[in-house]
This record gives structure tokens, sequence and C-alpha cells, in this order.
């Protein structure tokens, strides 16, 4: 073979290896996001690094954000700071619904999203006409679950620019915009008039808040009397230990790497939706045996993680993905590690869910 035809097929077997290594390999999860496609949210490709330097500086003594008021405050600031970093590389990595969900016997992950989606529905008893809020929304995924299954129409918020243009394609794309609607703002002091919901839920969300009392009290007041509340509540379980450094290690770990200003504890939930007025009708550890454990979605993807922190290297170096993205993928996979840990332990949950009602007699 001559020197020039040689050159030309190297060079054409490195581009196919490109593109498998780039569009095949970094293909999203759930089709929809592409490594190739990975942007920070709204923050310039300037400005990642200075931005997850920021971030983690603030979140990493979780517990500490939360204690003064004026750092309690920056709390909604620092957490759409974090969405813009890692919305992309969530959907990319995980689907359009950023939460967990219990691995069900012979059933993709997917269908196990859905499940626990529309449990949600169902517990509400949402119904055609019914006016939903969604609160702390991400882009969508168990918003458009929940208006097909129920019929219902949904509104959902974020505090995230980012992914309210995110959730908006999504829904024109899947056919429900006329049913689902997304406002950007902050859940603890929501744009919206009191007593103009039906029902409402939060999955895996109102853990952002530094004071639950806040959070739980705006959806009192939009709530009509006797409409519905779920929520499914990140917390940490009777077995965790402040005095064992495994488990303090794992649950700041879970906190650091997901904007949390500390955990609450499970026996706080349901007297804090009492405290705002609630009437507290179920609640559960969704993550109890028989349920089959959530975090093997996690464990299972050792492999995936190699291969996508390969694939983000190759695009920061290539300049297709902005410097910082690998800092952000890293910290991910170490939040990966924490959160396995909580789960095996069973120090924490990610679905603790409580059943609330609005007094029928409450304005
Ligand atoms: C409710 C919250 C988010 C929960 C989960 C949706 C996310 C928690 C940790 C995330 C991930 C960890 C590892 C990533 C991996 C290294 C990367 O290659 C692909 C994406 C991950 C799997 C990513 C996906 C989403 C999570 C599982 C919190 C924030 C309250
Ligand atoms: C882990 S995501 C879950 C998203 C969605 N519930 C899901 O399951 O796909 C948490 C969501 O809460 C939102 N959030 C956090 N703090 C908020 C606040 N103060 N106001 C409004 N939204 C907030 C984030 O922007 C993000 O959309």
């Amino acid at each position: 073979m001559e020197a020039a035809t040689m050159a030309w097929t190297a060079a054409g077997v490195g581009m196919a290896l490109v593109y498998w290594f780039v569009w095949v390999m970094g293909a999203a999860e759930v089709k929809g996001k592409r490594a190739v496609d990975l942007k920070m949210g709204s923050i310039t490709n300037d400005k990642v690094k200075d931005k997850y330097t920021q971030y983690w500086s603030f979140f990493r003594r979780p517990k500490e954000t939360a204690t003064t008021e004026a750092s309690a405050e920056k709390v909604p600031a620092f957490v759409d700071t974090f969405y813009n970093l890692v919305t992309d590389i969530y959907e990319w990595g995980w689907g359009q619904s950023f939460h967990f969900s219990p691995s069900l016997p012979g059933r993709s992950h997917r269908e196990a999203t859905r499940v626990h989606e529309e449990r949600v529905a169902d517990l509400l008893q949402a119904k055609p006409g019914h006016r939903l809020l969604d609160v702390g929304c991400g882009v969508g995924g168990p918003m458009r679950a929940i208006a097909a299954h129920s019929g219902s129409n949904v509104v959902g918020i974020t505090i995230n620019e980012y992914q309210v243009n995110r959730a908006r394609a999504h829904n024109r794309k899947a056919g429900l915009d006329s049913r689902c609607e997304v406002v950007c703002g902050n859940f603890l002091s929501m744009p919206f008039s009191d007593a103009s919901f039906d029902g409402a839920y939060s999955i895996e969300a109102t853990c952002h808040a530094p004071r639950l009392q806040d959070v739980y009290g705006e959806v009192f007041r939009v709530l009509k009397p006797g409409g519905l509340y779920v929520s499914y509540e990140w917390v940490t379980t009777s077995l965790y230990r402040a005095d064992n450094p495994e488990h303090v290690e794992a649950i700041h770990g879970i906190e650091r790497g997901d904007a949390l200003p500390g955990l609450r504890r499970q026996d706080e939930i349901a007297s804090i939706a009492k405290e705002v007025g609630f009437e507290v009708l179920k609640e559960l550890d969704l993550a109890l045996p028989p349920a089959l454990p959530w975090w093997t979605r996690l464990k299972m993807g050792r492999i995936a993680y190699w291969r996508n922190s390969l694939v983000v290297r190759v695009l920061t170096m290539l300049r297709i993905a902005p410097k910082g993205v690998c800092e952000v993928h890293e910290m991910l996979y170490e939040t990966a590690q924490h959160l396995t840990r909580g789960g095996e332990t069973g120090i924490f949950t990610p679905m603790h869910m409580v059943l609330l009602r609005k007094p029928v007699e409450s304005k």
C-alpha cells in the first residue's frame, strides 16, 4: 500500500474511533442528551471552574451552611449554581428524572422510575382537571409521568432557569406542554396565590431547604383546604450514629456532593408537617424491605462511570466541553460512593414518604 493510502486509511479509522467514542460511547442514558452537548447550565465556559470552586467552599462544611441566618439565606443561590453545574451530567448519565427508586425485579430502571412517580399520582388521587404543584421539578421527568398517568395539569417550580428551559423543551417534545407548565422561582416563597392547587408533591427536592417549615408552610398556603401533599424526603434513619466516623463521613459526603444544608432526621418530618398545620395521613420509608435496594443502580454503573470520566476528559481536551466539567464529574463520582454507603448501611434513605392533608376547615 502506498504511504498516502495508508495515511488516509489511518485518518479514516481515527475519525471513526473518535465518532464511536464520543457519539456512541457518550450516548445519553435516555436519548436526548449527549456528551458532546454537555453545558454547565447558564454558566459561561470561562466561569465554570470558578463557580465550582465557590460552590465547593460553600458546601464543604454542610451543617454550618444552615446554622446562621446569613448563610442559610445564600443556600438557594448556591443550589442554583449546583444545578447549573450538574443538570446536563445528570440528564446524560441518569435521565430526565433526578431521583432514586426501589429496584423492581425484571424491570428496567426506567420502568422502576416511572412506577415510583406514578405512586405519587395515586396517593394524591389525581384526576383529569386537577391542578397539581411539583415542588422542585428538575427537568420535569416526574411531571410528565404524573400528568400522563393521571390526566391532571401540573405546574412545576425550580430555582434553576436552565432547568426551566430544558423542562419546557421536553414537555413540548412529549406533547404535554398544554398540561405541564414550568415556572422559575424559589419554593421558600412561591409566586402562586393562596389555595390555588388541588394537590402538590415534592420528589427529593425539599432536602435543599435550610428549614423544612418554610417550604411545607408555602405548600400549605397554596393548597386548597382538603388538598393532599406527598413528599419523598432525604433523611438519616434511626441507624445513624453521630459518634461513628464512618457514618459521619458518608452523611457529610452526601450533603457536600448534593448541595444540602444538613440532612434532617427521619423522625423530624411528621412533626414539622404538623407544626405548619398539616394532618399526617401516612408515613413510610419506601426503601424498607420488601422494596429492593435503590442504590444498586449507582453500584452497577462502575464501568459506566469509568467510561463517562474518560469521555468527559477527552471532550475537555478537545475543548468541546468546558474546563471544570472533569472536576464536577469527579465530585459526582465520589458522591455516588457516599450515597451507596448510606444505602448499604441503612443510615440514609432518599424516599421517606409522607402523605399530608391540609384540613378541610382551614383557610
Ligand atoms: C435528589 C438529588 C439527586 C439524586 C440523583 C439523581 C443524583 C445523585 C448522584 C448523581 C450521580 C452520581 C454519579 C454520576 C456519574 C459519575 C456520571 O458519570 C453520570 C451521572 C451520575 C450517575 C449522577 C446521576 C444523578 C445522581 C444519581 C439530590 C441532588 C438532592
Ligand atoms: C434532585 S432535583 C429533583 C427534581 C425532580 N423532583 C425530579 O425528581 O426529577 C431537586 C430540584 O429542587 C429544585 N430546588 C432546590 N431548591 C429550590 C428552591 N429553593 N426553590 C425552587 N426549587 C428548588 C432544584 O432546582 C431541582 O430542580
